[in-house]
């Protein structure tokens, strides 16, 4: 599909391009998940995908993930809401690059490939432009290697929200488990920008 017939992911004509805030993690950098229970990034999410995400020179992640028997869809091969939640986290983590906090609006992907269990996916993500609170981006992901044959193509509209959106909407215990949490307030004060 063209870009055209894609018209709320087309940055519009006022849109810039990204910076790359000066605190961003170094290129190569593994950044740490922003929520332990986090089905995409969380390492105490036992059936999550643990995803692994470093930044890159510019304001891109590269991520990896590998499916697991727990991820399927088909037999043997990889459910294609997983594929589409490990996209939407590697494109979420792109919120570290910028320093702001922003949720997934819209998100559309293409499914190029069957990605078979065992398989290891290598994402790649990257903010094409901003306009305001809107946040336009792109992912690609290979099978087996960061030149393997292409599997997964996305775009998304990401929007910026204040911390108080997660605060406001989250299950009240969840909320406290994680205010409690002095690791995740560290994690926080890095995003304390007012969108
Ligand atoms: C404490 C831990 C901190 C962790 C931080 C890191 C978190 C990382 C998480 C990573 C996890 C992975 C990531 C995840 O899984 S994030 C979880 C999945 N996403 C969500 O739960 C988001 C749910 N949606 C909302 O909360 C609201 O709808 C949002 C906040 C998105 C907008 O509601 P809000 O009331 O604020 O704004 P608005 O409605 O005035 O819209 C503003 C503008 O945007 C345009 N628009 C809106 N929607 C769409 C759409 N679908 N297509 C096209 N355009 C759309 C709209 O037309 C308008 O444009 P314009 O008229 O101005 O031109």
């Amino acid at each position: 599909m063209t870009d055209a017939a894609r018209p709320s992911l087309t940055p519009p004509p006022d849109a810039v391009a990204p910076v790359r805030h000066p605190d961003a993690p170094a290129p190569g950098q593994l950044i740490e998940p922003h929520y332990e229970f986090c089905f995409g990034c969380g390492p105490a999410q036992p059936s999550g995908l643990h995803l692994a995400a470093r930044a890159g020179e510019g304001v891109e992640i590269f991520a990896e993930f590998t499916v697991a028997p727990t991820h399927q869809g088909g037999p043997g091969l990889a459910h294609g809401g997983v594929l589409v939640t490990a996209m939407d986290d590697a494109l979420g983590t792109l919120n570290w690059l910028l320093h702001s906090t922003s949720v997934t609006a819209r998100l559309e992907t293409d499914f190029r490939r069957p990605v078979p269990v065992d398989s290891t996916l290598y994402l790649h993500t990257w903010v094409e432009a901003v306009a305001g609170r809107k946040i336009f981006c792109r992912g690609e992901a290979r099978l087996d290697a960061p030149d393997g044959p292409l599997a997964l193509t996305a775009q998304a509209l990401f929007i910026q929200v204040p911390l108080e959106h997660f605060v406001n909407h989250g299950r009240p215990e969840d909320i406290k488990a994680a205010m409690d949490n002095p690791d995740l307030h560290k994690r926080v004060r890095a995003f304390e920008v007012n969108p």
